[in-house]
């Protein structure tokens, strides 16, 4: 079997991302001066793979949101590299659960999405877009309609959308979850064979113990919306990190 690697040339169109230090500094969002995260100091390498873990409410998407740019801080910054994040922005990416793609555009079409917004030339788009959907596994899907693909390959195209921007940042939430277990198992190998390529840092929720200790480099575990764990994941045991979480 053909083995993907940085020496095919559309791994090295897809994947030229550079990864950007992630740093939060104070950063601190309450609802209603209550619910919410913080004060979060972290900070992440570039480059650096690191998964956020915590119970349901523990502030997850509250984050997410956050370096996202959805959300802005109402104390502290955010900053990527050396700018600070202040809204959508063109250096990061997100991959959510589900139903991320446009039903009305074919698989290419979805890929390319990204890039119009970036305002990159369409031939570009295209090389870029068809990269991405073989980094992926998916190299001959970009005619092919949403709808005629199983729930897995769907959050492959949603991968290879994210990656086709050559995002400094990828964002990704709790993407497999709607997923089987061996799915899920899958494209997390598949997850971080990508990330190895693409060398972007990389920030992953998930609520999953497992799935946190085998990708993550870093596992940071949120509990009412504080930062209750943050180790490298080889110096952690399931029941270590499941007692933190549970506490
Ligand atoms: N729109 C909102 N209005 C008010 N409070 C909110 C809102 N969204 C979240 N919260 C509160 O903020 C806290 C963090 O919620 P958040 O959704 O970030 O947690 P989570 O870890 O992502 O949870 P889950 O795993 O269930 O998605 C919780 O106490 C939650 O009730």
């Amino acid at each position: 079997m053909m083995s993907l690697t940085m020496t095919r040339p559309e791994a090295t169109t897809a994947a030229r991302a550079q990864g950007a230090p992630l740093t939060l500094d104070g950063v601190t969002y309450r609802y209603d001066g209550r619910a919410g995260v913080g004060p979060l100091d972290v900070q992440v390498r570039a480059g650096e793979f690191v998964c956020v873990i915590g119970p349901s409410g523990s502030g997850k998407s509250t984050l997410l949101a956050l370096l996202a740019g959805f959300l802005a801080p109402q104390s502290g910054r955010i900053l990527l590299g050396k700018g600070e994040v202040r809204g959508p922005d063109p250096r990061l990416t997100l991959v959510q659960q589900e139903h991320a793609l446009f039903p009305w555009r074919t698989v290419l079409g979805n890929v390319t999405f990204g890039l119009e917004a970036r305002r990159v030339p369409r031939a570009e788009r295209v090389a870029r877009a068809q990269a991405a959907l073989a980094l992926v596994g998916l190299p001959d899907a970009g005619k092919r309609r949403v709808h005629q693909l199983s729930g897995g390959q769907r959050q492959r195209v949603a991968l290879a959308r994210a990656l086709a921007v050559q995002p400094e940042l990828l964002l990704l939430d709790e993407p497999f979850s709607a997923l089987d277990v061996q799915t899920r198992e899958t494209l997390g190998d598949e997850v971080l064979r990508l990330w190895r390529e693409a060398g972007c840092t990389v920030v992953f929720v998930t609520h999953h113990l497992d799935e946190a200790l085998s990708l993550g480099q870093r596992v940071i575990a949120l509990k009412d919306g504080e930062v209750a764990l943050d180790a490298p994941a080889a110096d952690l045991t399931r029941e270590e990190l499941a007692r933190v979480i549970r506490q």
